[in-house]
């Protein structure tokens, strides 16, 4: 097993550049560069000195032990000043050792994942906390990471367990004094798991809005306002605005931070009937980006028109409130109800956001389906009360290796590759 290194921390100039060592000859690396080992778990200032004995930089290292580290083996963190040129000379006087390489991206991950350090949710929430950008953002992915899901995915599969000892029981003493009929309290495990998953399932579609960010649209007639209220909103020119209607044709997006929430807002094509050829197909494409938008925000000039019919989470408006007047109105250009606006907006997603579960990826929707389908199949066969508990039993085994799937401990090879890829180098 070769001993990884790699910069852990961003590349470039810095107040501190952490270089990280993982691997059987992690500790070798510290007897090279420091003359010796410091105790482990132990802030130790040390000087670094090259082969030739030449001072690199004045470090803090720290050294943990096989079995007590990030990835299960042997670890070496060197807290350098962080230069470009130190951190160069650090890689270099490491990359001189033997069997020492420089780290795959993720591949510290994968390593700790491997030694059971981790399971594959929170590799996944790892990945998603290194790449939170919102306060949203970070407080699922942390949840995920700490092991929310992982100890979910783990009642529920005690429960299964217990699930298929019971039916042992039954499967074993067939031809003798066979204990009660078991499969009442199997089928009562089996509904309390699938309540849970329910919920999870239910979760997941809000648990992805707030990774891959919220969407709302802006729509209307053409010349009501949307690009200015775009950009009052965006507080600079995202939008081109003229007078002349029909100026958006393609969808224009803005990533906004609304408190804690990652929302996309979309600038879209006026609706209106045109023979413009290019124009209709920008207003095609806005209806279908509105219909997938969390939320539509519609302006309208007091016009019935047939091409929007709001839903429940939509907002209708009427566009330039500086020259209609009345109420329920909006101007972007002298900012009239722009900060409502924002205040309904923040509470509807907000009010979305709060059903996320701790099951984030499409990935954990399909493994959870496919343990909820197996589920479903016991309770359809205990109701029409086959005696064949061979059948319940197979059904349960593999809602279980779904379930095993979903924190990989089975199944995950294809899968790592896709998943770490995405790792930044030095995790
Ligand atoms: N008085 C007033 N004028 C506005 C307001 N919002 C936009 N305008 C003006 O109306 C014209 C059209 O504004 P846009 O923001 O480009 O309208 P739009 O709905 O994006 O137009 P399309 O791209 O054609 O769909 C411009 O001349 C703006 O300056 C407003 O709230 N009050």
């Amino acid at each position: 097993m070769d001993t990884i290194y790699a910069l852990a921390t961003a590349q470039g100039k810095a107040g501190v550049a952490v270089v990280r060592v993982s691997g059987p000859d992690a500790w070798k690396s510290a007897l090279h560069l420091c003359g010796r080992v410091p105790a482990p778990r132990r802030a130790s200032l040390c000087r670094l000195t090259d082969a030739n004995d030449h001072l690199i930089d004045c470090a803090l290292v720290l050294v943990f032990e096989k079995g007590a580290s990030f990835t299960g083996e042997d670890c070496v963190e060197y807290h350098l000043h962080g230069s470009r040129a130190i951190v160069a000379a650090v890689l270099k006087a490491l990359a001189d050792l033997d069997d020492f390489r420089l780290a795959e991206p993720g591949e510290f991950t994968r390593r700790a994942l491997e030694n059971g350090c981790m399971d594959l949710t929170e590799v996944e929430g790892l990945a998603d906390l290194i790449d939170a950008e919102t306060e949203a953002q970070r407080r699922l992915a942390v949840r995920v990471f700490e092991g929310a899901l992982g100890a979910k995915v783990a009642r529920w599969r005690e429960q299964l367990v217990h699930a298929m000892a019971l039916l042992a029981v039954t499967i074993d003493f067939s031809d003798e004094d066979v204990p009660d009929d078991v499969t009442a309290e199997v089928a009562t495990l089996m509904r309390s798991v699938q309540e849970d998953l329910q919920v999870e399932l239910t979760g997941i579609s809000a648990a992805e809005r707030v990774r891959d960010g919220f969407e709302v649209a802006i729509i209307g007639p053409p010349n009501i306002g949307k690009s200015t209220l775009l950009n009052a909103l965006a507080g600079r020119d995202a939008a081109l605005i003229s007078d002349i209607a029909g100026t958006t044709r393609d969808v224009i997006e803005v990533r906004m931070d609304l408190s804690g929430l990652p929302v996309t807002f979309l600038d879209t094509a006026g609706l209106r009937d045109t023979n413009d050829h290019v124009e209709t197909l920008g207003i095609a494409r806005a209806l279908k980006r509105a219909e997938q938008a969390d939320i539509r925000v519609f302006l309208t000039d007091g016009r019935v028109t047939d091409h929007f019919m709001p839903e429940p989470d939509d907002i209708v408006l009427r566009g330039k409130s500086d020259l209609t007047g009345g109420s329920a109105g909006i101007s972007g250009k002298t900012g009239e109800g722009v900060s409502e606006l924002l205040a309904q907006i923040t509470a509807t997603l907000q009010q979305k956001a709060s059903q996320a579960g701790v099951a984030t990826q499409e990935r954990h929707r399909i493994a959870m389906k496919r343990a909820n389908e197996r589920l479903e199949h016991v309770l359809m066969l205990v109701e029409i009360g086959t005696e064949q508990t061979e059948l319940l039993a197979e059904d349960l085994r593999q809602a279980v290796s779904a379930l095993d799937a979903l924190v990989g401990k089975v199944d995950v090879e294809d899968l790592l590759d896709s998943i770490f890829k995405n790792f930044c180098l030095g995790k």
